[in-house]
């Protein structure tokens, strides 16, 4: 059973509750409601012979998709369907294809790869066609071209993105292959947990475990190196399952915000193994490339129906030059704002230039300003600002929230009783508690110091 067919009920009794429906409207619509399928991003969702499909879409497709993002901290695409509709009646070969879809894809939650980054969805421009080049030949020949492959450029440029196309294309050739993606701080934070539990326990099982794990991989992809840096016992650790991956000729590929030789804090041992492969970077794009990035999200996120004209794109790709994930997050927030202006009238330059507000400043400067900080700390956790912003208490979203409010008092001079409005409604008490916590626990916890300086960093990568 998948997870959103486990927590189907919940997601349903969800959005009764939020949305107030009534017992007869929900009995009548929701109720009858099953899982059909789902496929990679998308739910497919069977409706009742009783109903009609076009209604139901119109009335609870939104509210379902928020309900959903709550519920399960990812957004899903909602298809209803009814049952004679052709997308569910599938020849014995598209059955087949399902059920390798299927496959491929609990190979990638076991690899950490997130199925939407893979090289159809990337687009290639001048400043990135070498890196992009250089990753296909190592997706097509692991371990055999260019080892270590190691990818580095600024801030949201699809260096992520890359790395995932790697893996998924890797996997999809060889369901077999032992791949695994990870984050630099991920990492680092397993070896503080086993170093913790070995001090602990005579055995040291965990190191062993821990060493069995990474040592016994066919492709590795370490994301955000300069984050381990400065950490003696981590380098050290990534030293030794280094040496012994590349020796078995299994691949590995590094990225960073900056190539070796400019990453001051980095062991001369460590520097000079990534510079035995290739260097590949990656710059800021072009405009043709930022439009075609645009026209991109719009095929792949079904947006076509907004009918967003040119001369708006143009605007976006004018403006937002040098960071693809705002370069997304505008585009993304033009909709939310059509969408609550009850979706009236065109999506004009003047809802644009309102949605870019939050990312260009005059000079196009990034400021560190209390949105920015939730939104990378939203994305550092992969939950919606809206679940940051609730009232859930469940640790997941809990945790992040009292970091928010920590990082928003220590960054930026917002008193406590404005984080809490930003909050959601936060009363004062709430939020000073939550900033207090963490400053207590820094002192003790390792794992979250690593965690917070690794937020600053994001937060301002100077
Ligand atoms: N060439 C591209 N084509 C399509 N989408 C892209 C491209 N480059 C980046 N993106 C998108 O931009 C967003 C940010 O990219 P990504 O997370 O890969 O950046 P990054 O370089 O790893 O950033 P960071 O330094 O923060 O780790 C992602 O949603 C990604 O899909």
């Amino acid at each position: 059973m998948s997870i959103v067919e486990e927590k189907w009920p919940e997601i349903i009794e969800h959005l009764r509750t939020e949305h107030e429906i009534m017992s007869v409207s929900f009995n009548t619509w929701i109720k009858p409601l099953t899982i059909y399928n789902v496929l990679e991003d998308t739910i497919y969702i069977l409706v009742g012979s009783n109903a009609s499909v076009e209604y139901i879409e119109k009335k609870y497709s939104l509210p379902l998709k928020v309900c959903v993002a709550e519920i399960l901290n990812q957004e899903y695409e909602i298809v209803f369907v009814s049952k004679d509709d052709e997308r569910i009646k599938p020849s014995e070969t598209t059955i087949e294809e399902i059920n390798y879809k299927k496959q491929i894809q609990s190979l990638a939650d076991k690899a950490n790869l997130k199925k939407k980054y893979t090289f159809d969805t990337f687009v290639v421009g001048k400043n990135n066609e070498f890196a992009h080049s250089s990753s296909l030949a190592v997706a097509e020949s692991p371990g055999e071209v260019y080892n270590p492959l190691f990818l580095y450029g600024g801030v949201g440029l699809g260096k992520t993105h890359l790395m995932h196309s790697i893996g998924n294309f890797i996997l999809e050739k060889n369901p077999d292959a032992k791949v695994l993606y990870v984050t630099s701080e991920a990492f680092t934070n397993e070896v503080i947990e086993a170093l913790r539990a070995g001090r602990t326990s005579p055995e040291e099982t965990a190191m062993s475990r821990f060493r069995e794990k990474y040592r016994t991989i066919d492709v590795l992809l370490i994301d955000d190196i300069q984050f381990i840096i400065g950490k003696t016992s981590t380098q050290e650790e990534f030293f030794h399952t280094f040496n012994e991956l590349y020796d078995a000729e299994k691949q590995i590929i590094i990225s960073s915000d900056k190539p070796p030789k400019e990453i001051e804090t980095l062991e001369a041992r460590l520097k000079s193994r990534f510079e035995m492969g290739l260097i590949a970077d990656i710059s800021s794009p072009d405009y043709e490339t930022r439009m075609a990035i645009l026209k991109k999200k719009i095929e792949i996120d079904n947006l076509e129906r907004y009918h967003i004209q040119n001369d708006v794109l143009s605007y976006i790709a004018s403006n937002v030059k040098s960071n693809i994930r705002e370069l997304e997050g505008s585009l993304n927030k033009l909709i939310a704002l059509y969408r609550l202006g009850n979706n009236e009238g065109e999506i004009d330059i003047e809802l644009a230039s309102k949605a870019l507000k939050d990312y260009i400043s005059p000079e196009n400067k990034r400021e560190v300003t209390p949105e920015l900080i939730i939104d990378i700390i939203c994305e550092h956790y992969n939950i919606t600002v809206e679940n940051l912003k609730s009232n859930k208490r469940n640790v997941e979203i809990s945790f992040p929230r009292q970091i928010a409010m920590y990082l928003i008092r220590e960054e930026t001079s917002m008193p406590f009783k404005g984080i809490g409005v930003l909050l959601g409604g936060k009363d004062h008490s709430t939020v000073k508690h939550g900033a207090d916590k963490i400053a207590k626990d820094l002192k003790e916890d390792e794992t979250l110091r690593n965690t917070i300086e690794i937020l600053l960093k994001k937060i301002d990568p100077s």
